[in-house]
């Protein structure tokens, strides 16, 4: 069932997406993802239940009805209700942090010419366009700075970036620093 793919997929049945190695991708799939396929493997009785991916499939959940492992997402019946909002910049931080350290740990290990460009493109783009000006303008300036350039020359690399950028701010606002050269390491496996 996980044998080895050269190139990433989504299933068409369960909705499970798979990495090129050919893993449930484990930042395109909710959790309970795993533990469906899990137990898809382990019960012979089971049916095509899984479904899991952040595009779950209304049909494929609407057709297993009676398994209780199906989590439908709630239906929002008066969108007229959803008022929108800015978050405040620790909100914004926090969320903005996991988005950067998760793409910096997904990032290909060996990255082509043309993903290296447009990974350089998208922090330079990323410090012009943060919707806290403040912030933007103190990573700009970060940048600039010799040795911070942002470095996409590999995974590992690119988790070590975003560490020391994420360092930055921390000391700036009297917050402990994390060791790079240790986060690096493991960040960079966690998608292996
Ligand atoms: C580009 C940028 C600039 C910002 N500038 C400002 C600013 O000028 N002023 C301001 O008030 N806020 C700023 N913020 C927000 C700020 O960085 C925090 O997100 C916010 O203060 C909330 O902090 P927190 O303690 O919840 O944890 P966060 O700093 O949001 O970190 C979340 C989690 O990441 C982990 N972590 C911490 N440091 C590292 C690291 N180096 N590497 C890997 N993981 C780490 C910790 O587990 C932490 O709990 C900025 C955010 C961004 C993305």
């Amino acid at each position: 069932m996980f044998g080895f793919r050269k190139k990433r997929y989504r299933d068409k049945e369960t909705g499970i997406v798979y990495d090129e190695n050919g893993k449930p991708c484990k930042t395109c799939n909710i959790f309970s993802a795993f533990q469906n396929q899990a137990a898809e493997m382990t019960s012979p009785t089971s049916s095509n239940a899984a479904n899991g991916s952040h595009q779950q499939k209304q049909s494929a959940a609407s057709t297993n009805e009676n398994s209780q492992r199906i989590q439908q997402p709630p239906v929002i019946t008066n969108s007229s209700k959803i008022v929108p909002q800015l978050p405040n910049v620790a909100e914004l931080g926090r969320a903005t942090w996991t988005f950067l350290h998760a793409m910096a740990a997904t990032y290909p290990h060996n990255p082509s010419a043309a993903q290296q460009a447009e990974m350089y493109n998208f922090l330079h783009s990323f410090s012009r366009f943060y919707p806290c000006w403040s912030c933007a303008e103190d990573l700009r300036l970060w940048i600039a700075k010799d040795g911070n350039e942002p470095r996409v020359g590999s995974r590992r690399e690119l988790t070590h970036w975003v560490c020391e950028a994420h360092n930055d701010v921390n000391v700036r606002m009297g917050k402990p620093a994390v060791d790079c050269n240790i986060w690096a390491e493991k960040a960079s496996k966690l998608a292996d």
